[in-house]
């Protein structure tokens, strides 16, 4: 199907891991998508029926499926003039200081600022600071477009997917969605009603957006409590595994513990809160939120004692006793690096001057190169730790 063939109302701005799964969603229920992406060779792959994203479950069919046919990639804003709802998901990161980052998000709406038409529909689902969609989005949407206040549909929904598990919850999961006004959020209802099936209105962007951050908040803190747990647990002779699994019911559930917290999301949305309040001086009303974002962060450093503890047991010199991390991603299952504490766990055993490998199931020896190590299979290391499962595995010297 060519592009001028396709009748799209609905353009989805940003295809990636979670834009994508959100477009073949869409056009699994019948209705005719364009997806908007920079990235020329995801739009051209897209289009050819290919799936970029090999690691989404359930992924592969719809691209096979919709794929250049109701759902059509371009890198152009220019096609999408036609179109009458924009939803935009493309990335939101914090700077070296914490503050977020609007830069990608500002050339996504400069770009759909120019062929936004009266009338149209705009809908936010990068997770955002509190009171950006009414706030910056929307003036940035007015200066661009030429349009006033209320003249076109603005509002936000928070996405739930989950990489790796995306489709399902799509489709399962409960979605929120809040206008920056009354028209506006009903407007983005009735639209997200015909693709999404467990889907309640809120009464504001902002509403919307506090949801969002307010889950990756609780999930950090709920970290950090579990990583203190786990380390007390272990200077007490206890197992904390086996004391979360009974402790855990349905009014307590333990996290497990890690080498922190990574990804883009957990270890983003709480500096959105932080960096507000900071702004507004209330140092003491996010000290939680802070002490767990360091908490998280510092578990690397307890994790590479246990590592030189371990090496102590090796009756070989601690610099010639080979150390197999076995992952550096994330999380498990997912290829992703950003904020990934197991990659900062093997940079920080090699500034310690100890002879780190990796040896992860996910990439090849190029891509583990990339990230600066040498490939090593675990059964040639002396040490081999896993940082998914916490534990050490028997190597050649053990
Ligand atoms: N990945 C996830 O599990 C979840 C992500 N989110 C939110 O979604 C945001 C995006 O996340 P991902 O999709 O994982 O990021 P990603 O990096 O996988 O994909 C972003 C896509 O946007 C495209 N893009 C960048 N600038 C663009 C522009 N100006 N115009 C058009 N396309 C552009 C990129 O080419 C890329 O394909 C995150 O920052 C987060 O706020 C929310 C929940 C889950
Ligand atoms: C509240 C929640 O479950 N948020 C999910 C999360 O997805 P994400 O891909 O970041 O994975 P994640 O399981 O939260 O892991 C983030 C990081 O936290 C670590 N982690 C996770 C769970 C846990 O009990 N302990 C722990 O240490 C992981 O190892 C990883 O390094 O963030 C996504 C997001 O908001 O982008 C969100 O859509 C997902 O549903």
């Amino acid at each position: 199907m060519e592009l001028s063939d396709i009748k799209a109302k609905i353009a989805v701005v940003g295809l990636g891991n979670a834009g994508l799964p959100l477009a073949a969603v869409i056009a699994d229920r019948g209705i005719a998508v364009l997806g908007v992406d920079i990235n020329d060779e995801r739009c051209r792959l897209i289009n050819q029926g290919t799936n970029p994203i090999p690691e989404e479950e359930g992924l592969e069919e719809l691209i096979i499926r919709h794929g250049g046919k109701s759902f059509i990639a371009t890198p152009r804003f220019e096609d999408a003039r036609d179109c009458s709802s924009f939803i935009v998901i493309v990335p939101l990161f914090v700077d070296q200081s914490n503050n977020p980052d609007f830069s990608i998000m500002d050339k996504a709406l400069l770009s759909l600022g120019r062929i936004l038409k009266k009338g149209d529909l705009v809908v936010l689902e990068t997770t955002f600071p509190p009171g950006t969609t009414s706030g910056r989005v929307k003036k940035l949407l007015c200066e661009c477009s030429g349009l006033g206040e209320g003249e076109f549909f603005l509002a936000y929904s928070p996405e739930r997917i989950m990489t790796g598990y995306s489709i399902s919850r799509l489709r399962e999961f409960p979605k929120v969605i809040g206008g920056t006004d009354e028209e506006s959020g009903l407007a983005a209802y009735q639209l997200y009603r015909q693709f999404i099936s467990n889907l309640h209105l809120v009464s504001s962007a902002s509403v919307a957006e506090m949801i969002k951050v307010m889950e990756g908040c609780y999930r950090d803190v709920n970290i950090a409590l579990a990583n203190e747990l786990y380390k007390i647990c272990q200077d007490l002779g206890i197992d904390f595994f086996e004391a979360r699994e009974k402790a855990c019911h349905q009014f307590c559930h333990i996290h497990l513990p890690s080498t922190g917290v990574g990804g883009h999301c957990i270890p983003v949305y709480p500096w959105f809160l932080i960096k507000e309040m900071e702004k507004r001086e209330m140092f003491d009303k996010c000290r939680l939120l802070h002490t767990s974002r360091i908490l998280n962060d510092e578990m690397i450093q307890y994790w590479a004692e246990r590592i030189l503890l371990e090496c102590m047991k090796i009756n070989k010199p601690l610099c010639e006793i080979k150390i197999c991390i076995k992952g550096i991603t994330f999380r498990a299952g997912v290829r992703e690096f950003y904020h990934s504490r197991n990659l900062a766990l093997a940079r920080l055993l090699y500034d310690k001057g100890l002879d780190v490998y990796v040896a992860d199931p996910l990439l090849n020896n190029d891509e583990v190169a990339a990230r600066g190590f040498e490939s090593i299979k675990p059964e040639e290391a002396d040490l081999v730790f896993d940082p998914f499962q916490l534990n050490f595995e028997s190597g050649k010297a053990l």
